[in-house]
């Protein structure tokens, strides 16, 4: 039995709170939780310290750009080689590009937030794929999914297919990675790279009174190149999410001899083994394809001081480009507390279509385009070029506003935008949770056209 498996949600919160990190995006980060685990001058000595196995983690091919490559030397009890073989297991709800078995729709659609997972639901198995785009298996595109959890997982996942971009909407997790352990809570996300192994564990809120935690939240699974930090261009140096906010965990390793399940995702489907010790072993690490959380209010919110309402590229938080300058597979992007002070302006998002496909969830409180129905824990999907904008109750108020200076800080929203349209699974096409009159909150936007007198 491993260490930590009859933990409670309570102990987790305890470890959770009390954790140090490294500070700083895409830096040449090193951790050792046993001093001089860590080879100094070289990565792979005749032999490593303390009888650890070397090993490295390639995120990006050898001979990518230098200011692009990611990769992190492993020190570790055991090498990630020593498992025995993989076989299939169930795939649950979560699916994988290419998404063929539905027809791209192009109308608007939204959802309600999953429903309560049923007993025993780890965040493994309560993952739930909306869409996507792409193919994982030409690290191209992405994948939306949601996930609901009630339990703490006990085996170990990691995703060959892309990294995980975990954004809680309800319930705090302790993630335990290969390079050490992470806590987000809703308004934070982690990031997981490619091939890390990690687990998810469940932390109590005080309204739980420890009994019974549920999580729940959204995934992007990003099969192309990783995210990065946008450039800035004329805003500067500093601004948007900066990159010492990211915190990367130090090295912490489970010294474990017995059954542990490993799950892997390869091309679309799960694979299990039962290895013979936990593969989250590593003592040290160095380098800089590394797991990340991030608190979205530190967001440094850029947008207009005269007039006009800026497009969200200017709250882009993370990005991951494609082969096309400009272009991102996907990008991040978060609507952050911030105050809105245009003049003559209409002020909530304006009414577009754009080439670029939107995927919305809000994390908390309410969207300033949305009066109603766009809620905590659902999401909104605007594909390619589908018209959308403020809802009528949204436009009227704006249109009849005093524009005073206004803070909005009553919500959090976020989005998945990418370059392709995101075809639906079958079951995100036939949910219950999916909502049948979405289209309504555009009606009644009447013609107001003073026509010209004949
Ligand atoms: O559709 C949305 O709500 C997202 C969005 C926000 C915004 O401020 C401008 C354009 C846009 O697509
Ligand atoms: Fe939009």
């Amino acid at each position: 039995m491993r260490k930590g498996a009859t933990m409670s949600s309570g102990d987790a919160r305890k470890i959770a709170e009390g954790l140090t990190y490294l500070h700083g995006f895409g830096n040449e980060h090193s951790s050792e939780a046993v001093p001089g685990a860590l080879p100094e001058g070289r990565n792979s000595p005749q032999r490593a310290p303390l009888g650890l196995y070397a090993e490295q983690l390639s995120g990006t091919a050898f001979t990518e750009p230098r200011a692009h490559n990611r990769r992190s030397w492993l020190y570790r009890i055991r090498p990630s080689a020593a498992h025995p073989a993989f076989t299939r297991t169930g795939n649950g709800s979560l699916r994988t590009a290419p998404f063929t078995q539905a027809v791209p729709d192009p109308n608007r659609l939204r959802w309600n937030p999953l429903p309560e997972p049923g007993p025993d639901t780890d965040f493994l198995a309560g993952l739930w794929t909306l869409g996507g785009n792409g193919d994982a298996t030409q690290r191209t595109g992405m994948a939306v999914h949601l996930y609901h959890a009630n339990r703490s997982m006990e085996r170990v996942f990691s995703d060959a297919d892309g990294e995980l971009l975990i954004v809680p909407e309800r319930g705090g997790l302790l993630l335990r990675t290969e390079f050490g352990l992470l806590h987000a809570e809703p308004g934070h996300v982690a990031l997981i790279p490619r091939g890390v192994r990690f687990r998810v564990e469940l932390l109590d809120t005080e309204s739980d009174g420890g009994q019974s935690p549920t999580a729940r939240g959204y995934v992007c699974e990003n099969y192309g190149a990783p995210f990065r930090l946008p450039d800035l261009g004329p805003i500067g140096a500093n601004g948007l999410a900066n990159a010492r906010d990211f915190r990367a965990p130090v090295a912490a390793y489970e010294d474990v001899e017995g059954p542990v399940e490993v799950v892997n995702k390869f091309c679309g489907n799960l694979w299990t083994a039962t290895y013979d010790h936990s593969p989250l072993d590593v003592v040290a690490w160095h380098g800089n394809h590394v797991p990340y959380v991030y608190d979205l209010r530190r967001f440094n919110v850029i947008g207009t001081i005269s007039y006009d309402h800026p497009d969200p590229s200017i709250f882009t938080v993370l990005t991951s480009p494609s082969d096309t300058p400009g272009l991102a597979g996907v990008d991040f992007v978060v609507f952050a507390p911030r105050w809105l002070v245009g003049e003559d302006t209409f002020r909530p998002p304006y009414f577009h279509r754009n080439v670029m496909s939107e995927y919305m969830g809000l994390i908390e409180g309410a969207y300033d385009a949305k009066a109603e129905g766009f809620v905590p824990g659902g999401g909104s999907l605007h594909n390619m070029m589908s018209a959308h904008g403020p809802d009528r109750e949204t436009f009227d108020r704006a249109s009849a506003a005093e524009l005073k200076p206004q803070k909005i800080d009553d919500g959090l929203a976020f989005m998945f935008e990418t370059r392709w349209p995101v075809t639906l699974t079958p079951h995100a096409t036939r949910a219950e949770h999916l909502q049948q009159h979405y289209d309504d909150v555009w009606q009644g936007l009447e013609g107001h056209f003073h026509r010209p007198l004949h």
